[in-house]
């Protein structure tokens, strides 16, 4: 018999938490409060983009990816797993969170390997292959919040830009083999909604059935899309809850967002 798993919450934001200092830091503080294990994710796309674009880089996406050669990486590198990675760690150490930052590199804890796709180059951008589950377990049983960034490593030396939502995704998997997983995605809106432009149209609950629809009529597009695809895939692989929303949702169990089921 399976013994009791203990539980385990990973918390992912995006670009739009971290690039409003007003906002990250009262996400913070709310992140602080949460009881029990737990591990940050974060991104910061909307931060690289610009520094990107202040050196004259062109920032470029398909599907959510950043098409990342060597000059990009560079940037990425330095945002991600420098700026904001480090910065976050310090608000929660002020906090009273024993916080930790990690690259996939550190520790071994996330590989992947260099996207190979028929007709795009991606660039640096990797495809978690392995999480180093044991470290992350005692890692989390002293007491230590790891924080991810979206860099990985391919084990060659290579660092590797990898889409966050994706590494919280590839993490929760691999955690919930030791521990009970609630994977929560934090953006700046309420949930997944019918309408983008209303607040009050969030859809309480979203199966596979109903995100295909959505997406062919066009209510679910953009980023929406890669972080939906990798809930289904989280859920179909042992993930045991996912919940989509604004981070209000951590502190106050009523308020409206959007949980995802098969
Ligand atoms: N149906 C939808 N409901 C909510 N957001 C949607 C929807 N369709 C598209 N989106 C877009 O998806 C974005 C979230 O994805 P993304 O930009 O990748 O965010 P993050 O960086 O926080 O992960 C929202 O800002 C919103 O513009
Ligand atoms: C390969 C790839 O696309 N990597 C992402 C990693 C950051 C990210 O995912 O940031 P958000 O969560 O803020 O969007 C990128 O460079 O944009």
């Amino acid at each position: 018999m399976e013994k009791n798993k203990q539980p385990l919450s990973i918390i992912k934001i995006g670009g739009n938490i971290i690039d409003n200092p007003a906002e990250l830091t009262n996400f913070l503080a709310d992140f602080s409060k949460i009881e029990g294990n737990k591990i940050l994710v974060h991104g910061g796309g909307k931060s690289a983009t610009k520094m990107a674009q202040s050196i004259g880089l062109v920032p470029q996406m398909i599907e959510g990816r950043r098409i990342t050669d060597k000059p990009m990486l560079d940037v990425v590198v330095m945002i991600y797993a420098g700026e904001i990675n480090k910065n976050i760690v310090a608000q929660l150490q002020a906090n009273n969170t024993n916080a930790m930052g990690f690259s996939g590199a550190d520790g071994n804890l996330i590989q992947s390997t260099k996207r190979n796709h028929p007709t795009i180059d991606y660039g640096f951008v990797g495809d978690v292959q392995k999480v180093n589950t044991p470290l992350l377990q005692t890692l989390i049983n002293s007491g230590i919040v790891p924080v991810f960034c979206a860099i990985t490593h391919d084990k060659n030396g290579q660092l590797l830009n990898t889409n966050a939502d994706t590494i919280a995704s590839e993490l929760a998997i691999a955690a919930s083999e030791v521990f009970e997983v609630t994977l929560n995605y934090c953006f700046e809106k309420a949930g997944v909604l019918t309408d983008v432009e209303d607040e009050d149209s969030v859809i309480q609950q979203i199966n596979s059935e109903l995100y295909s629809q959505l997406k062919e009529e066009g209510a679910i597009h953009s980023g929406m899309i890669p972080k939906l695809d990798n809930c289904f895939n989280s859920l179909s692989k042992g993930v045991q809850k996912i919940k989509i929303g604004h981070h209000r949702m951590l502190q106050n169990k009523a308020a409206l967002h959007t949980t995802i089921t098969l």
